[in-house]
């Protein structure tokens, strides 16, 4: 369960002025439940790529425990990334034709951070969990709440340290949006993993235990 320490974090693209997100200084505890808000283009997604190892930090200090993502190249952050964090995306990148469970071991059999038999083990322990009780069913079928509780299935079998959502309940009806926002505060409770959750629901935010607001690529003073 990692802590998050960010220094002097700058990233630009090309044709913009400003910087797509600059944080000075930023700490995050081991075991934080932690929302990122702010308004479209306000640097989440950015915040998120960074942090997750997704794009190289070029300028600053983004660490986690004791691993610095700038000094490491693209593969090493990229088996980091397999060991150490659980993604779950805005419109579950799952893939049809597959079956949930296939779904849930997908990237432990491209990784193989860790033994499939335990992966497999802990995905059959969380689809069950979740609600998913034909693991054997193609995500195609499934709805859309459900497509989300498998990809989390996915991102938690691993068991890592951090778990990292983007808009996870962007794409859902008000009644599964909040089944899967309770799923991951009562699995963050339980596991102690960190949770980090881009967000626009104020429900989501307001139980989360610490809000990050980002306007213009700048964290705004927290109270
Ligand atoms: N590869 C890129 N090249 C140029 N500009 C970029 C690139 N990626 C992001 N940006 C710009 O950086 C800023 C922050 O974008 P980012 O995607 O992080 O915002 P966001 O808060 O996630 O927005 P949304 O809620 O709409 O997803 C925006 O102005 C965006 O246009």
């Amino acid at each position: 369960m990692p802590a998050l320490s960010i220094r002097d974090l700058d990233i630009r693209f090309p044709g913009l002025d400003a910087p797509a997100l600059a944080i000075p200084v930023l700490d995050l505890a081991a075991g934080a439940r932690v929302a990122l808000t702010g308004a479209s283009g306000s640097g989440k997604t950015t915040f998120i790529n960074a942090v997750s190892g997704l794009e190289r930090v070029r300028q600053g200090l983004v660490r986690w425990g004791e691993t610095d993502l700038a000094k490491l190249g693209e593969a090493k952050r990229d088996r980091w990334r397999a060991a150490s964090i659980g993604l779950v995306m805005q419109d579950f990148h799952l893939f049809p034709g597959l079956s949930a469970m296939d779904n849930v071991l997908l990237p432990h059999r491209l990784s193989r951070a860790l033994p499939l038999a335990e992966a497999r083990a802990e995905g059959e322990r969380l689809l069950g969990r979740f609600g998913i009780s034909r693991p054997a069913q193609r995500v195609e079928t499934l709805s859309r709440g459900q497509m989300q509780r498998v990809a989390i299935a996915r991102a938690l079998a691993g068991r890592p340290g951090i778990l990292i959502a983007d808009e996870p309940t962007a794409s859902l009806d008000a009644e599964s949006g909040a089944a899967v926002g309770d799923l991951l505060l009562e699995l963050s409770a339980e596991t102690g993993f960190t949770l980090i959750v881009a967000t626009h629901d104020p429900h989501l935010v307001a139980r989360m235990s610490r809000v990050l607001r980002l306007a213009n690529g700048q964290l705004a003073p927290e109270h």
